[in-house]
């Protein structure tokens, strides 16, 4: 049985007590019964203080929270049983969690001490990954969504919804893109409509099988009017419709059947609104998360200085969207720059954001009535930040800043109400009174009077018996058993009156009550009760009235969201002295002239700040242009073209970027095939991924898109791998005209910068003293000479005999292949390195516009010429190259020349003639 099948064992009714049904105890029965209508989790059955499992379930609650496996026995039999203790509950949950349970909680849905019998109980919380609603199992700075994908022929419709704070987002689009945006989202678990079949994911959502009559167009319509009275105002289409239908109805009945209250909006988006990045390009530009030995370091750890949970939700999601309306972006820009020159305003928001609590959870909670008093609290202290915050946003300039201090509602209705409301700092429980603010309600107030004047008349008895007795140890007390009673010691028990009656024989005393003493206690009872059931219901309505007021407070957070991420990233451009980008008119496409990307002295952000020093770089990408960039290992190629991308990211989520200018046409995708990585668990090889994630660019990329390629075709032979490299180069630049940049370490390659005028070179050098290589990291125009691989392997440790060996090999190949060039190659025989052989050719999709251009261009190769029809004259050529070569090997000083400047130049002279 696989560990699905395990867990899934132990969902639904266990068939030992479906065996003795109807002997069950009324208890075991109603946990059988929800076990039935809840058949798709382990279900918890409250049991006082408890959350107890029994049977199979009750085994794997045992081995997962590694609690005590015992046993329940009744007449019908002895049941396995496993509790968890309800006080918390939270870790042993998580740990269900982790193990990949779904749970389900059966509580006590009456107060056990008013039902007649068997207490009702209902599941009142699914808990899976995409909907836990607890804190403590929750991340703070990130959204947990919950997803759903509905499929209608080519389109594909996909809705999330974050249920611990209410955003809920749905969006339309073809299979690719849908499959993008799912992977941006990277929901916590998935709703799968009929027929979707969804490939393997980058990322392991808990895939939960639902109703599929909730996918239907009318049903779906029908749980959306109840959060968006039009719905054909949300979606755009029946397959949008569906999704979002399906998903609400799954979180509906994951919270017990009732409606999400505080899902007040259901947000529609294009993804083709946002920049976009597939999960290759967030993952190998290390976004979120590192893959390096610098663990922790990526983007989001340097841009996090968010001072609030809120900010950091939201500064997530505009790193994994970037902008691609130029007012929008210019918009935060202006706001960022408002704020990165008034370091007063910007340590003021610090200050107060760093103070608010995560009002949209507690919207949250508060609509799903889970909120304690302590919760309402908080929301009134976040509340009272608002005033302050408008005030330091008081005559800003930016037009973001101001629409954003206009949108913070003060709320003072709400805050006046909990003011009034709930005392200062309230128990944590709410059933046990003392959460309620005297002056609140006249009743309350009356009923606490009686109380306090009976405990009044009950602290004053004691020196009053002792007065009339006589006793002066005589003393007046309380327990939780026997109430209130007068403790006589034995030596005076002869004194004491007719009217005590005994209560309690105590080793060294007696303890007594009078009528009177009693009946005081009952009324001090009574009243304390009667308070206590006054100030839940109290505090509910109070709730109940906060939580219609979510929609404004939902806008308040929203507000407070952007104002954190956009003073964090002021902080940020001042801390790390970064500059504004500016941008050109219109995108690429539509400018005309300087389209291109210019950087002046561009860092890498995340680098920089790993070490302690960093060579800044210059970048001057024209618009279709394609840089060749080669350069010994670990000369800073990779480093050089992130940050080039990183810088774009930057700019277009509003950011400031590591650089001293940046000019910036807006680019609609980044792509990226990044270093070499095995995919064993979607079952590619490094080489069939590298080419896969090839394909999509190419089909994919336009002349608005920046594209990275790093070493493109390493993962076959050489001759292969330069073929494909050299043939994709052609492409983008020919055919695609996207900006690129391509790190390789194929030297043949750099020619191709002299049959294009688009392509160039850039290489990195390194200086060598004493067979050690220095890196220089700094960027130049033309191409490298050699890769150093040799003195790298030195570097890094390899044994010197191997390097010693390796160094020959070099030399002796170089040497051969110049022989044979001299010997063996005439004139028009020269070897074509950029015929590609018959099992490497790209594999014809012929899906989008771009792949019958690929494949014709693939043709040309094969045939030795071009697409663009641009013939080039092999053999001319190649006289000329061979006769410069020899010349300059005529006139090589071989006395003053070292060996690896005899290699480099032998290198050259060979990628030359090739
Ligand atoms: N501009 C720079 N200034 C300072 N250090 C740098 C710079 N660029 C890169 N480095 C350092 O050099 C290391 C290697 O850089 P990078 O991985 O970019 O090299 P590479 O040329 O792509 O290597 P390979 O060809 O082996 O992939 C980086 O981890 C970083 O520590």
């Amino acid at each position: 049985m696989n560990a699905d099948a395990q867990r899934e064992a132990v969902y639904g009714a266990p068939p030992e007590m479906l065996a003795v049904r109807d002997d069950l105890t009324p208890m075991l029965s109603q946990y059988a019964d929800l076990c039935e209508t809840h058949d798709d989790a382990l279900v918890l059955f409250q049991v006082g203080d408890f959350y107890e499992a029994f049977c199979g379930a009750a085994e794997a609650v045992a081995r997962t929270c590694e609690v005590t496996l015992t046993k329940r026995e009744d007449s019908t039999g002895t049941w396995p049983m496993a509790g968890i203790p309800i006080d918390n509950a939270a870790g042993y949950l998580e740990r269900l969690l982790d193990a990949g349970y779904r749970v389900a909680l059966a509580d006590q849905v009456e107060d056990a001490s008013e039902a007649s019998g068997l207490v009702d109980r209902a599941v009142t919380q699914l808990i899976t990954p995409g909907t836990v609603v607890d804190e403590e199992l929750l991340e703070a700075g990130r959204a947990t969504y919950l997803g759903a994908v509905a499929r209608d022929g080519d389109d594909y419709g996909l809705a999330v919804v974050d249920v611990s704070t209410g955003e809920c987002l749905v969006t339309g689009a073809d299979r690719a893109l849908a499959l993008e945006e799912l992977e941006r989202l990277a929901p916590a678990e998935l709703v799968v409509g009929p027929d979707c079949d969804l490939p393997s994911l980058s990322f392991d959502p808990m895939e939960t099988p639902f109703d599929p009559d909730a996918f239907d167009t009318e049903t779906a319509r029908e749980t959306l009017s109840t959060y968006a009275p039009r719905p054909a105002a949300v979606v755009e289409s029946t397959v949008e419709l569906r999704a979002v239908g399906a998903l609400l109805a799954y979180a509906e009945y994951a919270q017990g059947d009732s409606k999400l209250e505080y899902v007040t909006r259901v947000t529609r988006f294009d993804p083709r609104e946002f920049l976009q990045l597939d999960a290759t390009a967030i993952r190998s530009l290390e976004l979120f998360d590192s893959r390096s030995a610098r663990a922790g370091s990526t983007l989001f750890s340097v841009l996090d200085e968010t001072a609030c949970a809120l900010g950091r939700r939201r500064l997530e999601s505009w790193l994994r969207r970037p902008l691609v309306d130029q007012n929008a972006i210019e918009a935060r820009l202006d706001a960022v720059e408002t704020l990165a020159d008034d370091a007063l305003s910007r340590a003021d928001l610090r200050d107060h954001l760093s103070s608010v609590y995560d009002l949209e959870r507690l919207v949250a909670r508060i609509a799903r009535e889970r909120a304690s008093a302590r919760d309402l609290r908080s929301l009134k202290t976040t509340l009272d930040r608002v005033p302050e915050i408008r005030a330091t946003l008081d005559g800003v300039e930016s037009g973001l800043l101001s629409d954003l201090r206009d949108s913070l509602d003060e709320l003072e209705d709400v805050r006046d109400h909990i003011d009034r409301a709930i005392v200062d700092d309230p128990p944590q429980e709410i059933t046990e009174g003392g959460v309620i603010a005297p002056g609140y309600d006249d009743e309350l107030d009356d009923v606490r009077g009686t109380a306090e004047d009976g405990r009044e008349w009950v602290s004053n008895l004691e020196a009053r018996e002792q007065e009339r007795t006589g006793i002066d140890s005589l003393e007046v007390g309380y327990n939780q058993v026997h109430g209130y009673y007068i403790e006589v010691t034995n030596p005076n028990l002869d004194r004491v009156p007719d009217d005590y009656v005994r209560r309690q024989t105590l080793k060294n005393s007696e303890r007594f009550y009078t009528p009177e003493l009693k009946e005081r206690e009952d009324e001090i009872l009574r009243a304390a009760d009667r308070a206590d059931s006054l100030e839940y219901d109290l505090f509910c309505e109070v709730r109940a009235d906060v939580a219609t007021e979510s929609e404004r407070i939902q806008a308040v957070a929203d507000a407070l969201s952007d104002l954190d991420v956009l003073r964090t990233l002021a902080d940020v451009a001042v801390a790390n002295d970064y500059a504004r980008p500016q941008f050109h008119d219109g995108t690429v496409s539509g400018a005309s002239g300087d389209a291109g990307i210019e950087i002046d002295a561009g860092r890498h952000p995340v680098v920089e700040r790993a070490q302690d020093e960093f060579v800044p770089n210059p970048t001057s990408l024209p618009q279709g242009g394609v840089a060749l960039i080669t350069g010994p290992n670990m000369s800073g190629k990779s480093t050089y073209m992130r940050q080039v991308a990183l810088v774009c990211i930057l700019a277009q989520m509003g950011s400031f970027v590591p650089a001293d200018t940046a000019r910036l046409p807006v680019v609609d995708r980044v792509f990226t095939r990044v270093g070499a990585s095995d995919d064993i668990a979607g079952g590619q090889s490094t080489f069939m991924r590298e080419m896969s994630e090839l394909t999509e660019i190419l089909h994919n990329a336009t002349e608005d898109s920046l594209v990275l390629l790093d070493e493109v075709g390493r993962g076959t032979s050489t001759t292969d791998g330069l073929a494909i490299a050299r043939a994709a180069t052609e492409f983008v630049h020919d055919e695609v005209g996207a900006m690129t940049l391509f790190a390789t370490h194929y030297h043949d390659l750099t020619d191709t910068a002299d049959e294009r005028e688009g392509v160039f070179n850039l290489h990195f050098t390194a200086t060598q003293t004493d067979g050690d290589v220095t890196f220089l990291h700094s960027v130049a125009e033309g191409p490298s000479s050699s890769s150093y691989g040799v003195e790298v392997a030195h570097l890094a440790g390899v044994p010197a005999t191997v390097v010693e060996r390796a160094r020959r090999l070099v030399e002796a190949d170089a040497a051969d292949a110049v022989a044979d060039e001299g010997s063996s190659t005439k004139p028009g025989q020269h070897r074509d390195h950029t015929k590609p052989t018959e099992q490497t050719q790209p594999t014809n999709h012929a899906q989008s516009p771009q792949d019958e251009t690929l494949a014709a261009y693939v043709d040309g190769l094969e045939n030795g010429h071009h697409t663009d029809g641009d013939a080039v004259s092999p053999e001319s050529d190649a006289d000329r190259v061979a006769r410069d070569v020899a010349d300059e090997l005529r006139e090589a000083d071989l006395v003053d020349t070292t060996p690896l400047e005899a290699l480099n130049l032998l290198s050259d002279l060979k990628r030359r003639l090739e």
